[in-house]
């Protein structure tokens, strides 16, 4: 059922204001042919606030702040907040979910002021706010985003005029901090100015925001053309637009690139939003978005140079999005490095790989090209989920260091400061 519906579900999913804030673009969906055969004969309702419920014979349906609300009862006992059943200090479940019978139902339902009360057949009493419930409920989610955003093509990037953040005001101040992971988190990427040009240097900055992610390549890695990796990356050639670190089950979340030298011609960054071009792809062929949200592939690293043997393999699809709200979150993209497709049967590839072309040519469109050459002194950090990164072949001597950071830390000094992650 839910599966049928998916594409009209996701024809509305984004309205894209030429470069504005995703919003999502919410209809109810039919329930009255989901749910009708389930409605109790007893059903008891109640009315203030301008809040409506009714009991039914296996679910609790409310409907307030303009929400038609639908409540399993389940999970109606499990997310008791009573003390006994929750630890607000630690903020965790004491409550043995397992404990609770699946078929429970609550003796009585009743409402005071804004608070509903629930008597459940051992007598223990739950209570919950109507706004506590609008917040928590399925229906309220699916109406909203996780992470807003702006996405962009060169042009809206560049007229919106994003603030660089100086390297002391990003060390040392608050407010430089938050500005800084505010337009990271709006565009995917984001400069800090006036950093010294070390390694160090770039670390204290990477420190401040999230954990270094140590992989294969290190933990603060430095690297110049030299081929000391079996990488396309240790050369001089030009590097078309991917994301990186696509063989790992989960690719790292944000790369931070310090040019420390470069003397010598090309070389520069190319910085492409793979969320605007999956956007267009929605809009233009909303079949095929699906399909790259559904079919597995694997990428896969397989080093055999000097002293370094790796073999990462990664799966899932190019594009990974969240099932309830249709957000997209993941973008997994590099030609390099995808491996032997052979986890999909012929008609299905063949219908992936038309689905990649269209998101490819959206993704090469010049229009949606940033290019920026990096500099000693400025610091480009990159939401590696979700922008792609390409470079410009080179001469001469080029020296960059860098590191990848855990994005769940970056989410949660984000969070700390108050803004939406
Ligand atoms: C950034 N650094 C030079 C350390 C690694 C480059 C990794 C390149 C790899 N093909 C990928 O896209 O993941
Ligand atoms: O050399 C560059 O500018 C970037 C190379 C690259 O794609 C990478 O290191 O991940
Ligand atoms: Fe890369």
């Amino acid at each position: 059922m839910w599966c049928h519906r998916l594409p009209h579900l996701q024809r509305q999913l984004w309205h894209l204001l030429k470069g504005g804030i995703v919003c999502q673009n919410f209809q109810q969906p039919n329930f009255k042919s989901l749910f009708s055969l389930t409605i109790h004969r007893h059903h008891t309702a109640s009315k203030s606030l301008n809040c409506v419920w009714q009991q039914h014979e296996d679910h609790f349906e409310l409907q307030y702040a303009n929400t038609v609300m639908r409540f399993d009862y389940v999970w109606l006992r499990d997310h008791c907040r009573s003390a006994s059943c929750y630890n607000s200090k630690t903020h965790q479940r004491s409550l043995d979910t397992a404990s609770v019978d699946l078929c429970i139902k609550p003796k009585t339902i009743r409402l005071d002021e804004t608070t509903l009360f629930f008597t459940w057949p051992d007598g223990h009493v739950t209570r919950y706010d109507l706004d506590w419930l609008v917040k928590n409920s399925y229906e309220g989610q699916k109406q909203k985003v996780i992470q807003p955003r702006i996405l962009w093509n060169a042009e809206v990037y560049q007229q919106a005029q994003v603030p660089s953040v100086d390297f002391q005001s990003f060390l040392e101040t608050k407010e430089g901090l938050k500005m800084f992971l505010q337009n990271f988190l709006l565009y995917g990427i984001a400069f800090v100015e006036n950093v010294p040009p070390t390694q160090e240097h770039t670390e204290k900055l990477a420190e401040r925001i999230s954990l270094i992610r140590e992989t294969i390549y290190g933990r603060m890695w430095y690297f110049t053309s030299d081929f000391s990796r079996g990488d396309t990356a240790y050369t001089k050639l030009a590097l078309d637009r991917h994301t990186d670190t696509t063989y790992f089950q989960e690719p790292c979340g944000i790369q931070v690139f310090h040019c420390l030298k470069h003397e010598g011609t090309g070389g520069r960054t190319l910085l492409v939003d793979g969320f605007y071009a999956a956007e267009q792809v929605l809009q233009k062929a909303p079949e095929e978005f699906e399909l790259l949200s559904k079919v597995p592939l694997k990428h896969e690293y397989i080093e055999n140079v000097g002293e370094c043997h790796n073999h990462m393999i990664g799966v899932g699809p190019v594009l990974n999005i969240y099932p309830w709200n249709k957000e997209l979150y993941l973008i997994r993209y590099n030609n390099y490095d995808r491996a032997v497709i052979n986890t999909a049967p012929y008609d299905v590839v063949h219908r992936w790989y038309t689905a990649h072309r269209t998101l490819t040519v959206e993704l090469r469109r010049p229009e949606n090209e940033l290019w920026v050459k990096l500099k000693p002194g400025r610091v480009l950090f990159i939401d590696n989920w979700r922008i792609l990164h390409g470079r410009e072949s080179f001469t001469g001597y080029r020296q960059l260091c860098g590191c990848y950071l855990t994005r769940d830390d970056v989410l949660n000094t984000a969070r700390l400061l108050g803004l939406q992650a």
